[in-house]
């Protein structure tokens, strides 16, 4: 099979060809063509307009190139040429390609319509099928389609987007995303106010080299992360003349390791062990090697391709496309419009089995690996040890263990003493990042996913909300359900929480269960329904947290 890719959501006008026996796994066989060209702005980052104009002029030249290329190899294969000029089809004559894939979205609209446009022409001229291809999903799909790996989390860190995925229920479930900018945009924003040139990350890789870490504000909420405090302040920090070498080094050392975190924290919840990664930022040496050494650490398998394959490039769409041909996935030219929003969780996934899934049973064990610490289970007690995470800068682990560890003990008092389930805390040595708690629960909420028990966590997370902070973490794995006393759910593992009277931060935390439960249930919309009506009868606030939780939700889209 041959397929044709097009690829121009912003700034990379590309055309791909796909060859292979077979699309659903990798093989020696199989060829990848990219014909690629960049759009580069002068000054200042990409601008839509300008953007659509490269696209206008680029996009039929790499096609044709890749078509060219097709028919060589169609040729080469011994297939009957077609008409050379027209390529009019016909019996006679068959096509040098089998379909043609495009990138439906997300991207900037005047760019897709192009590539929308120039795909319908093929896929008449050659009268093949017609493939609409998410983005997002392209950037994750051949790092797992190269890798070999059955079900993998991946963490896609492109310009415009920031993603953790894993499939579940026949999707790609969103399990965290950025709040606010792309990482590659965090990024480029600080360079162009330091007066580079577009693209920003691979200066900011090159002076990071030679820099001393500077600290930044550290932002993980769950599993999503915020760019902009971060960025704001890296700007002041060059405005008030820090070495810019030092503050590149420290946005480095500060936003790989919130991604590598928040990728450990998706293994940690899923059980899955098996990590991909894809998108532009991805290239970043310094990102890669992160990752590969939390995974190391966890004895988890990484993948990242190589660098061709996960900045912008029509190859992953002609990859994915030949999947979804091969499912009889293809769209009619009256259907085939572009969608800028399309989110990856849009996607019917057409190409993989519905019992597939990136979460894993885990069992019960002595000693649990948390996304942050080490658990050692005792008969009546559990000792938490927040171990160095050797992959951050050794001055951001020491802050990120020593805050946590007593925030955790501060909080998951104050809890108990506002009548939510907690587990004592016995011990405490915040220097060495050691808690003694009581031993509670027989399972995590993962394994019982009933309503009563979510319900209860929407009372819960109602109550310490009421009292003025927030969880920061309530995934499926942070609450105990105990057999006894009433099936009672204990709220457990407060590091990431803090003090907040703020609808939006109550929100947050509703936010983060709700990406939990999509990514552990089968159900997840009737049990997110029964902790949210638990909420509201328990809130003194709901309305407003509500109103928060619309506007977090209606965020991510691609600007
Ligand atoms: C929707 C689509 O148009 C968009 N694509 C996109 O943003 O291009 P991509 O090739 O995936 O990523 C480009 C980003 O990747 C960053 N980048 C490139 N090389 C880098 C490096 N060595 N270190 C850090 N960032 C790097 C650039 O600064 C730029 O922000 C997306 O996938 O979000
Ligand atoms: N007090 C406790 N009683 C019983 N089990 C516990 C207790 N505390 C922790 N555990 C078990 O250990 C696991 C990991 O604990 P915890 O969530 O505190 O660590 P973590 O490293 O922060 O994990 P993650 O970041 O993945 O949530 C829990 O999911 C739970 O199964
Ligand atoms: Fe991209």
């Amino acid at each position: 099979m041959r397929v044709l890719g097009i690829e121009g959501t912003a700034w990379a006008a590309s055309a791909a060809v796909f060859e292979t026996d077979d699309p659903t796994r990798a093989s020696d066989d199989e060829r990848v063509f990219i014909e690629s060209d960049a759009y580069q702005p002068e000054s200042g980052g990409i601008h839509p307009r300008e953007a659509a104009e490269h696209m206008g002029e680029a996009i039929p030249e790499v096609v044709e190139t890749a078509i060219e290329h097709a028919r060589r190899r169609a040729e080469a294969d011994g297939e009957s040429p077609i008409d050379a000029d027209e390529g009019t089809s016909s019996s006679q004559s068959p096509s040098p390609i089998d379909a043609v894939a495009f990138s439906r979205g997300p991207g900037l609209g005047p760019c897709l319509r192009i590539v929308g446009t120039a795909a319908r022409a093929v896929a008449q001229r050659f009268d093949v099928p017609l493939v609409g291809v998410n983005h997002m999903v392209a950037h994750l799909e051949v790092g797992r389609h190269q890798s070999g790996f059955s079900s993998p989390v991946c963490l896609n860190a492109s310009g415009a987007n920031a993603h953790l995925l894993g499939y579940r229920n026949g999707r790609y479930r969103v399990l965290g995303e950025t709040m606010d900018t792309g990482v590659g945009n965090a990024i480029d924003k600080f360079t162009r106010h330091v007066g580079w040139q577009h693209p920003g990350g691979p200066k900011v890789e090159a002076r990071a080299r030679e820099g001393d870490f500077h600290p930044l504000p550290y932002v993980v909420k769950g599993m999503d992360f915020s760019f902009s405090g971060i960025m704001s302040a890296a700007k002041q920090a060059y405005d008030d003349d820090i070495p810019v070498e030092d503050v590149c080094r420290g946005l480095e050392e500060t936003i790989f390791a919130m991604l590598t975190e928040v990728a450990e924290r998706a293994l940690s919840l899923t059980g899955a062990d098996e990590l991909v990664l894809g998108g532009g930022v991805g290239q970043n040496d310094r990102l890669k090697r992160m990752l590969g050494e939390m995974c190391d650490q966890r004895g988890a398998d990484f993948y990242a391709p190589e660098d061709r394959f996960l900045r912008d490039n029509a190859g992953m769409i002609a990859m994915l496309g030949a999947k979804m041909y091969a499912a009889g996935d293809a769209l009619e030219i009256a259907e085939s419009g572009i969608d800028s929003n399309f989110r990856p969780d849009e996607v019917e996934v057409s190409w993989r089995g519905a019992t597939e899934s990136v979460d894993r049973a885990v069992r019960t064990e002595t000693e649990v690996q948390g996304a942050e610490a080490t658990v050692a289970i005792e008969a009546d007690r559990v000792v938490k040890d927040r171990v160095p995470r050797s992959y951050r800068h050794p001055e951001l682990d020491e802050r990120l263990r020593v805050e946590r560890t007593r925030q955790e003990v501060r909080l998951t008092s104050d809890a108990r003493r506002h009548g939510v389930p907690t587990p004592l805390v016995l011990d405490v040595d915040p220097e060495a990042a050691r808690i003694v708690f009581q031993r509670v629960g027989d399972a995590d909420l993962r394994e019982s996913l009933t309503e009563p028990h979510v319900s209860d966590v929407g009372r819960h997370l109602a109550r310490i909300h009421d009292a003025g902070f927030v969880h920061g973490d309530p995934t499926t794995r942070n609450v105990r359900i105990s057999s006894t006393r009433d099936g009672r759910a204990y709220l457990i593992d407060f590091g990431l929480g803090y003090y907040s009277g703020e609808p939006e931060d109550h929100a947050m935390d509703l936010h983060v269960l709700a990406q939990s439960l999509s990514g552990t249930a089968d159900d997840p919309e009737r049990l997110l329904s029964a902790a949210e009506n638990a909420y509201r009868e328990e809130s003194d606030h709901a309305d407003a947290v509500f109103a928060s939780l619309g506007d977090i939700e209606g965020r991510g889209r691609y600007q």
